[in-house]
């Protein structure tokens, strides 16, 4: 018969405990992200000790209902509508009558609704009120957010992902237990009968694959960086260590692969609030910058140069940074390493390190750094996502600091994230 230790139990309720007293010692009355991430983790713990082997076994298998169920749920509306309709409940009809008039849903039934939403609601996408009666939770709000970022996850997860997941078995099978190398080999080319980079094979897919794949990048996120480290001071701290004068020609930063400018965006607001001047810049793919003067637009900007502050390169990363990106006081590779395998990486950072200024740049390399043991789903789940579509992986710091090395550089400070989240490594020239 299956027990559960009352020693390991209680150590997991004092460490919840001792979470919940250091958040009331500071005047809080509730827990902060990064507090929610702990306090989930403590919960996961307690879940291993405690759940018998057979319900975790359930779990397991029952798991791509849940998946499932997520996606038909998107695909008829029912976030949307939970969350227009907050803070009134939702019966099945109702939200069958949403999907009628507000999705491609040719018949829907309120049999189907509240089949779906019993697996949502043990999930906590959405809460269960009486049967068949529905609210939004805060997951339900976030899955309805308009910038679709979780939303485009679980799609794309579903569409190209999840096939290639299931074909991996015979993949591994007959090609032996060893995780691909080469950006080009893996399950994902093999289900999909590609030998391009994933990322070649997202640009020949329609618009609208990219565009989720950008909106989800988002999503992928954890507290940034530059919400947990004061951004002004950091800067400031480097600007005086060389005496120059912060004038509007300096270049502060060089987001390569930034994405749809996130990063750069937000940065900019807190550079403009510490009264710094200096351009940053976003360096990536020409499709990839049109999406991001778009969300410069979003933000209330012009769409044909963006945020003021921000210079948006299209350019491709893996050849010679041009005359405009040198020499600048930051490099900043966010979630990028992890998409290359050692080679390509090296060949990138020694591309980084041509453009950077001896004794002056530095190297921001944003990733979550895998820590020796007890890594969480993100951090485990994303480095088999990497072996399976990137032929890459997620490193530990002693990987990353090998990398950097090979491309004649090395780290000079770790920054690690108060929850485990998104880690910063700095290096500079060696
Ligand atoms: C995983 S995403 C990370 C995006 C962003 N840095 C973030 O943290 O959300 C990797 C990015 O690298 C960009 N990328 C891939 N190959 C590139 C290349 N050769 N040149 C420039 N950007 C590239 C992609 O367009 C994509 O936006």
């Amino acid at each position: 018969m299956f027990t559960a230790s009352l020693k390991e139990v209680e150590e997991q309720l004092a460490n919840l405990q001792a979470l919940v007293a250091k958040a009331q010692r500071a005047g809080a009355s509730e827990l902060h992200e990064s507090q929610c991430v702990q306090a989930t983790r403590i919960a996961q713990n307690l879940r291993n000790i405690t759940k018998p082997p057979g319900e975790i076994a359930h779990e397991i298998t029952m798991m791509p209902y849940i998946t499932t169920a997520t996606r038909l749920a998107i695909d008829l509306g029912i976030f949307k509508s939970l969350s227009a309709a907050y803070p009134k409940h939702q019966t099945s009809q109702a939200l069958v009558d949403y999907a009628l008039a507000n999705t491609d849903a040719k018949a829907v039934s309120p049999d189907f609704v509240t089949r779906t939403m019993r697996l949502l609601t043990l999930y906590g996408l959405a809460t269960e009120t009486d049967y068949g009666t529905y609210v939004a939770s805060s997951t339900t709000h976030a899955f309805a957010a308009p910038d679709e970022a979780l939303q485009s996850q679980v799609v794309h997860f579903f569409e190209f992902y999840n096939p290639a997941m299931e074909h991996s078995v015979s993949y591994f099978a007959e090609q032996g237990y060893v995780f691909p190398t080469e950006d080009n080999v893996g399950p994902f080319q093999s289900f999909w009968q590609v030998d391009i980079p994933t990322y070649e094979f997202w640009s020949r897919q329609p618009p609208v694959v990219l565009e989720r794949l950008n909106k989800f990048m988002k999503a992928v996120h954890s507290v940034a960086w530059y919400e947990w480290i004061d951004v002004g001071e950091m800067f400031k701290k480097r600007i005086i260590e060389f005496e120059e004068s912060d004038d509007k020609k300096k270049l502060l930063l060089v987001d390569l692969g930034g994405g749809k400018g996130v990063m750069v965006h937000n940065l900019r607001k807190k550079l403009d609030e510490a009264g710094l001047k200096g351009k940053i810049m976003l360096e990536e793919r020409p499709p990839v910058i049109k999406d991001a003067l778009a969300g410069a637009a979003s933000l209330g900007h012009s769409q044909e140069s963006g945020m003021p502050g921000v210079e948006y390169l299209a350019h491709d990363f893996l050849r010679p940074q041009p005359e405009e990106a040198q020499g600048s006081l930051y490099y900043y590779l966010s979630y990028v390493l992890h998409n290359w395998n050692d080679e390509t990486s090296i060949r990138l950072l020694k591309l980084v390190a041509k453009a950077m200024r001896p004794g002056y740049s530095r190297l921001l390399i944003n990733e979550r750094v895998l820590q020796p043991t007890g890594n969480d789903l993100q951090k485990a789940g994303l480095d088999f996502h990497m072996a399976f579509s990137h032929g890459s992986k997620e490193r530990t710091l002693a990987e990353y600091g090998e990398l950097v090395k090979a491309a004649g550089m090395e780290v000079v400070k770790y920054h690690r994230s108060p929850d485990d989240g998104q880690d910063l490594v700095e290096c500079a020239l060696a």
